[in-house]
């Protein structure tokens, strides 16, 4: 039983074919460096840890994001037209990818990312789950939003129960709300704006799932993630889009990030949550945003944080702390 067993997980470890898509962008945000996040997780050794577990990759390379002159804010929001442009490329290097027969992986860049990456996706598949995981809910409104930076906004183009509320931008337009509130499920809140505070709990009505850090203390992330999961599965089971945002963390683990937030995921919750999206067979794109190099105080700061992103990567696809070694490992000779 225990062969068969391990048989089994090698076999499914060895379906992991993976599409990485490099996205270099921190225009959702005013801080310097984010865009250097695909660069340093990749010199973290991302492809050939993956390779070395059993995963087929291909690494597409980076998107070339072009720049718009006089990008003026429009009320509050700010770089909006670069920000739509932005994520219209990566909505179409996320659907390539998918269409290449690929889990996906967008490696960000900013958060603001995940419009295009998610957007992408549900033109892939229309039907999908998303699990966010993050500090910040990143569900303000052009009109809601405190800074105007668009790294704090974008669930509220995505969720179709928003839609109303959210005014025309330039750029924009080719953006169609793609997801049920009910679909998602965010985890690791701590720091959410009294407008998005005010909008989730009309969310909550909707079916939006919230598991803030205080459950994941009083629960477990043991019992968060099976609750995540009749929660997301009660009707069926939808493939899922997993938007891991390395502020989730706490900043003693991942402390090179733009909006550092005490009292995050340890490093262990954090990588439980990537192994249990992987053991439900259904993850079928993961982005992992928000690390930036120049954030660190110490080089070591920033290497340390691009090995923590690599190793949520692994997580998402078969690596298991007993060891996951490829298939085809030979032992050394003496
Ligand atoms: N992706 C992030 N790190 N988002 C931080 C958002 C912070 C704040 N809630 C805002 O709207 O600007
Ligand atoms: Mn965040
Ligand atoms: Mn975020």
């Amino acid at each position: 039983m225990k062969l068969l067993n391990t048989a089994v997980r090698i076999f499914r470890r060895d379906l992991h074919s993976v599409g990485i898509i490099g996205a270099p962008f921190s225009k959702g945000q005013p801080r310097d460096g984010v865009q250097l996040g695909p660069d340093v997780i990749r010199e973290a050794g991302l492809v050939k840890k993956l390779e070395g577990q059993g995963c087929v990759v291909k690494d597409y390379g980076n998107l070339i994001f072009e720049d718009v002159s006089n990008d003026e804010p429009i009320g509050r929001t700010k770089q909006p037209r670069v920000v739509g442009l932005a994520n219209k490329q990566v909505a179409d290097a996320v659907q390539r990818v998918k269409n290449d027969g690929h889990t996906c992986v967008m490696l960000g860049g900013d958060h603001s990312l995940a419009i295009g990456s998610i957007h992408g996706h549900a033109a892939y598949r229309p039907e999908l789950s998303v699990v966010w995981v993050d500090a910040h809910a990143d569900i303000n409104t052009p009109l809601t939003s405190p800074t105007g930076n668009i790294h704090g906004q974008p669930m509220s183009y995505l969720i179709r129960e928003l839609c109303t509320k959210i005014p025309v931008l330039p750029n924009f337009s080719w953006i169609k709300p793609c997801i049920a509130a009910q679909d998602v499920v965010y985890i690791g809140l701590r720091d959410v704006d009294p407008e998005e505070q005010h909008s989730s709990h009309i969310l909550k009505h909707l079916g939006i799932k919230t598991f803030c850090m205080t459950e994941v203390d009083s629960l477990g992330i043991a019992k968060v993630m099976e609750q995540m999961c009749d929660h997301i599965f009660s009707k069926i089971k939808k493939p899922i889009h997993l938007s891991y945002d390395i502020d989730a963390l706490d900043p003693s683990v991942a402390p090179a990030t733009g909006t550092p937030v005490i009292g995050g995921l340890t490093y262990r919750e954090g990588i439980y949550i990537t192994e249990y999206v992987c053991q439900t067979g259904l993850l079928s794109a993961v982005d992992v945003v928000e690390v930036n190099p120049k954030q660190a105080k110490r080089e070591e700061e920033a290497r340390f944080t691009a090995n923590v992103a690599v190793d949520l990567v692994l997580g998402c696809f078969g690596r298991v702390r007993e060891g996951s070694h490829a298939a085809d490992y030979k032992i050394p000779d003496p």
